[in-house]
C-alpha cells in the first residue's frame, strides 16, 4: 500500500500479488498486493464473496487443499508460501495469529475454555502444564476475564465472553500480527464496540500488527489506520481509514461507506441502503472493470478496460477512471429505515 516506506527490516506482513484460484476455478483473490508494520492496524473491507476470506485463509497457508496460490507472502521477511510444513505450523501461533467470527463454532464444545487456551502454549511453547495454567490465568486477565473462568466450558460464556477467549487463545504464543476475520460480527454493538477497544488496546500495548477483516466499513474506520477495500478478489481502493471512508474515490467504496454509517450515528437510520446486485461469480468474472455492472457512474470504456490502481489523494488510491477527481453525482438509492446491525 502506499503510505510512507518502512526503512529499517522488513515489513511484518508484506504481501505481493497474491493470486489465490480454487480447484472449481474461482478466482477468489487477485493480485493483491498490501503490508501492515508493527503497531499498524489495517481493515480490508467488501461484502460476502469478494475474497477477504481467502486472503485471511492463504496468508497462514489454511485453504483447501486443490487451491492455487501464487505471489508472495512475507512474514518478517520470510515468504510463507514456500515455507516447509513444519515452519508453517510455528508460525501460525507464534507468528501471526487468526480470530475468527463466531466462537461458539471455533471453540470446542466438551473442553474446559482454560485447556484449550493452554493447548497451543503446551505444543508449541514447550511449557510445563503449571507453565501454561499460569499463562492462561494471565492471558484470560488481560482480555477482560477473571482467571477462575479458565474452568468454564464455552456454553457457560456470553458470546462476548467467547470472543474474548478467542482473542486471549490467539495471543497464547505472543504473535506478532494478528488476523480479525469478522471478529464482531455476530455480537450486539455494545458488545462489538468493547471488544474492539479490546483489540486496539492489546495492538497498541504489544506492538502487534493487526489486519482486520470485515464487510463493516464503520467498524473498520473506527478501529483501523488505514483500509483496503476489495471487489471480486482485487484491492480496488486503499488509503488511510479517514480519508477511504469520509471521501471515497471508487463507487464501491462510496457505496460500501454509505451502506455503513459510523457506529452510533443517529443519521444511518436514513442512509442509504447497499448497492443492488451481488458480487460476480469469481469463476465468471465481467470484462473490463469487474465492478461496471453494479456501477452508477460507469463509462462505456469500463466494459471493456480494466482499471489499476492509481493516486487519488493523499496516500490514497483507487481502481476506477474517476479516481483522479471527486466521484459524479450518483443516483440516490430509497431511504433504509432499520437500524444498522452490526
Ligand atoms: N473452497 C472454495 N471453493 C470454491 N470457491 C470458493 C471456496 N471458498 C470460497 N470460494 C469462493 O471464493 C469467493 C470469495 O470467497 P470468500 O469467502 O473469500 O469471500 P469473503 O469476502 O470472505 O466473503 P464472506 O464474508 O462471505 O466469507 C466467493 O465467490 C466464494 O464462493
Amino acid at each position: 500500500m502506499n503510505d510512507v516506506q518502512k526503512t529499517d527490516g522488513p515489513r511484518l506482513l508484506d504481501v505481493r500479488d497474491l493470486e489465490v484460484t480454487y480447484a472449481n476455478g474461482a478466482a477468489a483473490v487477485r493480485g493483491v498486493n498490501l503490508h501492515v508494520d508493527a503497531g499498524q492496524k489495517l481493515g480490508v473491507a467488501g461484502e460476502s464473496g469478494c475474497g477477504k476470506s481467502t486472503l485471511a485463509l492463504a496468508l497462514l497457508r489454511l485453504l483447501p487443499a486443490g487451491a492455487k496460490v501464487s505471489g508472495q507472502i512475507l512474514l518478517d521477511g520470510e515468504d510463507v508460501l514456500t515455507m516447509k510444513w513444519g515452519r508453517v505450523r510455528a508460525v501460525r501461533w507464534a507468528g501471526a495469529s487468526i480470530v475468527f467470527q463466531g466462537a461458539m463454532h471455533s471453540l470446542n464444545a466438551v473442553h474446559r475454555i482454560g485447556d484449550q487456551i493452554a493447548e497451543p502454549i503446551l505444543l508449541h511453547r514447550k511449557a510445563t502444564q503449571a507453565g501454561a495454567e499460569k499463562k492462561v490465568g494471565e492471558l484470560l486477565e488481560h482480555v477482560g476475564l477473571p482467571a477462575a473462568r479458565a474452568a468454564a466450558y464455552p456454553h457457560e460464556l456470553s458470546g462476548g465472553q467467547r470472543q474474548r477467549v478467542m482473542i486471549a487463545m490467539a495471543l497464547a504464543c505472543d504473535p506478532r500480527l494478528i488476523i480479525a476475520d469478522e471478529p464482531t460480527t455476530a455480537l450486539d454493538v455494545m458488545i462489538q464496540a468493547q471488544i474492539l477497544r479490546l483489540i486496539e488496546q492489546l495492538v497498541a500495548e504489544q506492538d502487534l500488527g493487526l489486519m482486520m477483516i470485515s464487510h463493516d466499513l464503520a467498524v473498520l474506520s473506527d478501529t483501523c489506520d488505514r483500509l483496503a477495500v476489495m471487489y471480486a478478489g482485487r484491492v480496488v481502493e486503499e488509503g488511510p481509514a479517514t480519508e477511504v471512508y469520509e471521501r471515497a474515490r471508487h463507487p464501491y467504496g462510496k457505496a460500501l461507506s454509505a451502506t455503513f454509517p459510523r457506529i452510533g450515528d443517529p443519521a444511518s437510520r436514513f442512509a442509504p441502503r447497499g448497492l443492488p446486485g451481488d458480487p460476480p461469480d469469481p469463476s465468471a468474472l465481467p470484462t473490463g472493470c469487474t465492478f461496471h455492472p453494479r456501477c452508477p457512474v460507469a463509462l462505456e470504456s469500463c466494459s471493456t478496460e480494466d482499471q489499476a490502481l492509481r493516486e487519488a489523494g493523499p496516500h490514497h488510491r483507487a481502481a476506477c477512471v474517476h479516481a483522479g477527481a471527486p466521484l459524479p453525482a450518483q443516483p440516490t438509492a430509497a431511504p433504509a429505515t432499520a437500524e444498522r446491525t452490526p
